[in-house]
């Protein structure tokens, strides 16, 4: 068997078309453009690739970006007082502070100073709670473009097996809240999982969040399952080359071979975070500005 490829690339374009739709008639509504902020501490440079794309995506989009790059010996008081201006700016809809922080900043902290209300990471304690309560809220943006693409490759969920492969805050433990609510029989599996292999071979779903190069490997995956790869690594150069080759958390040729649908890297859920934050952005905007929005449109 060889795996139809999810095209979480071109998934991510007609997601992001329906949120300039939509931030066109917010913008006619609100007399504003909605208003996404990110944040960037410290000067890692893939970070920073990122933080340009989304800037660029977001006035693509029609809202509008407000970047602010640190230094990276920023002090927690300074940068709880940037989330504090944030907060309290009306232009402002969303806040992203980029994680990881520098080691020296209290991540915990900065993520619960931002308004709930302006949350798109979802990180807050009142958005994961909102989650963990089945309440409707901001859903961190990485599982949220999972799930999507998951719906829309294998329709209902109900009563199919999940096995999310880490535990972090960002990405599994929400992922796993997210396909609990969709009726599946979910498994979280982590570093200290015994016979991960084993574990992972009973999956329908497996969402491969880990962050080690190709880790999960073809032969523990049931014929026909579907791999969401949510990993994104970068391998050491090759001999003459200055930048080494993008790689998930799954040997993807051999998973490919065995699975019913997987997701590549790049191309897959990494467009699909993007697009699922400028989607965030104006859910919040359109709440915060007292604009109805018509959810399915999204
Ligand atoms: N609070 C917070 N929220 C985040 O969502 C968050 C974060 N912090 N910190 C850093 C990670 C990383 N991240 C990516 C988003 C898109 C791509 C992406 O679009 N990748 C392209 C490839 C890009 C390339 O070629 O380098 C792809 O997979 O096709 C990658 C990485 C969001 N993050």
């Amino acid at each position: 068997m060889t795996a139809s490829v999810i095209d979480g690339k071109a998934f991510a374009a007609g997601l992001r078309a329906r949120v300039a739709d939509q931030a066109a008639r917010f913008e006619q509504a609100a007399g504003r453009k909605a208003g996404l902020a990110v944040v960037l501490v410290g000067e890692d440079p893939a970070s920073q690739v990122y933080v340009a794309s989304k800037a660029k995506q977001t006035a693509e989009c029609g809202m509008a970006s407000f970047e602010h790059r640190l230094p990276e010996d920023t002090t927690q008081a300074d940068l709880l007082a940037l989330v504090d201006a944030l907060n309290a700016n009306p232009a402002v809809d969303g806040i992203l502070v980029q994680l990881p922080l520098p080691r020296h900043l209290d991540e915990q902290q900065v993520v619960a100073r931002i308004d709930p209300d302006k949350d798109v990471d979802g990180l807050t304690p009142l958005s994961s709670g909102r989650l963990a309560l089945g309440q409707p809220g901001l859903v961190p943006c990485t599982p949220l473009g999972s799930l999507m693409l998951l719906k829309d490759r294998l329709g209902d969920l109900s009563g199919l097996d999940a096995v999310v492969i880490g535990r972090s805050i960002l990405v599994g433990k929400p992922m796993a809240q997210l396909l609990l609510a969709e009726n599946c029989t979910v498994t979280v599996a982590h570093s200290r999982t015994r016979d991960l292999a084993e574990v992972v071979r009973r999956a329908d779903i497996v969402v491969a969040a880990v962050g080690r190069p190709e880790m999960i490997k073809g032969s523990w995956i049931k014929p026909g399952a579907t791999v969401i790869d949510v990993g994104i690594n970068r391998l050491p150069p090759e001999e003459g080359k200055t930048k080494g080759r993008l790689v998930g958390d799954v040997a993807y040729a051999e998973a490919a071979e065995v699975a019913g649908a997987i997701t590549p890297v790049p191309g897959g859920v990494g467009p699909m975070t993007i697009a699922v934050l400028l989607r965030n952005a104006l859910v919040a905007a359109h709440r915060n500005a007292g604009v109805a929005l018509d959810d399915k449109a999204l």
